[in-house]
């Protein structure tokens, strides 16, 4: 599939501070990419490289066949709280950021649900009205790529719907994006794929088809050798995936656990832990945060 975004090798210090180390993924066009991970690991800073507002330190952002995102196409972004004037109304800043295009901030502003308060200045709006000024400029010039840092940050549970909706929406149509969120139980609903920051580290980039496969029910195993446990097991047909610490295998789509663990003992494979899981997005993220934890 044509990547509109890929990070290849990108690395970050700030002073002694080494916040992403070789970090990679891409974005496949039309996709919506969740790009998610504990507080401080890195996730807005990634964005902003990929935006060139921050310089990396090594590796390089590709943006279709383009060395840099910015410039190279229409790169719709809000990063963190909104760049806005509180004096200017909301219809106002949308002009701004419109060219002055009248049609496209009538549009916009019917999508994002804002007629009641977009002739009200900003200075006047709560935090979610804010963001969705914010999310509002971001989709204005229908971009290419849209990079939205924390988008449901304030919104209320219809706003995030409507938001979800229309994410989905302009997505089916073309657009790709990179949604960083907390509320992995929101992200989960709209989300194709997740990229996992963790101590600078990708630790998990991963379709949400596939996740939902492995989520849905499932074992995870620790065993003397996870490699070539998760070779052996993918060659007799199991659906397998591995993570640092131990192999999961799809018992949906899975021949039998007996043909499981004869397998493993004729290998001489030795099983240290089985756990039988059924997880949501949480459910995955949390398993391989402590998975890594474990690691360190
Ligand atoms: N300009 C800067 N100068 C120094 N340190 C910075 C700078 N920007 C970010 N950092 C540090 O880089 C690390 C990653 O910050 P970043 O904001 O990217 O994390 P995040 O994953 O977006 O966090 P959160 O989920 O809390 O929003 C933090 O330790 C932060 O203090």
């Amino acid at each position: 599939m044509e990547n509109v975004l890929t990070v290849k090798h990108v690395s970050k210090r700030f002073g002694r501070h080494t916040v992403l180390n070789d970090i990679s993924f891409q974005v496949p066009k039309g996709s919506i990419v969740g790009l998610i991970g504990p507080n401080g690991v890195g996730k807005s800073t990634i964005m902003k490289i990929i935006l060139g507002i921050y310089a990396s330190d090594s590796g390089e952002v590709r943006f279709n066949d383009a060395h840099s995102a910015k410039g190279a196409k229409r790169v719709g972004e809000l990063i963190e709280s909104p760049a806005i004037y509180p004096f200017l109304t909301g219809r106002e800043q949308l002009m701004l950021y419109s060219h002055k295009d009248s049609n496209d901030v009538r549009k916009i502003v019917e999508v994002m649900g804002m007629t009641d308060y977009v002739d009200k200045p900003v200075a006047h709006y709560s935090l979610g009205m804010k963001q969705k000024t914010g999310i509002a400029i971001a989709l204005l010039q229908h971009p290419e790529l849209v990079i939205l840092d924390e988008p449901m940050n304030g919104l209320d549970p219809m706003s995030n719907r409507d938001l979800r909706n229309l994410i989905l929406k302009l997505a089916e149509n073309g657009t790709t994006f990179l949604v960083s969120s907390h509320i992995l139980s929101e992200l989960e609903k709209m989300i194709d794929q997740v990229v996992l920051l963790d101590h600078g580290n990708v630790v998990l980039a991963d379709s949400m088809i596939h996740l939902h496969e492995l989520g849905a029910n499932y074992l995870s195993l620790m065993t003397s050798s996870n490699d070539q446990c998760a070779k052996l097991l993918a060659a007799n047909r199991f659906c397998v995936a591995e993570t640092s610490m131990s192999v999961r295998v799809s018992l949906t789509e899975s021949p039998s656990l007996n043909d499981l663990f004869n397998i493993l003992l004729t290998h001489h494979i030795q099983i240290n832990d089985v756990q039988h899981l059924q997880t949501d997005l949480e459910d995955s993220v949390l398993t391989v945060l402590e998975h890594q934890g474990g690691n360190r």
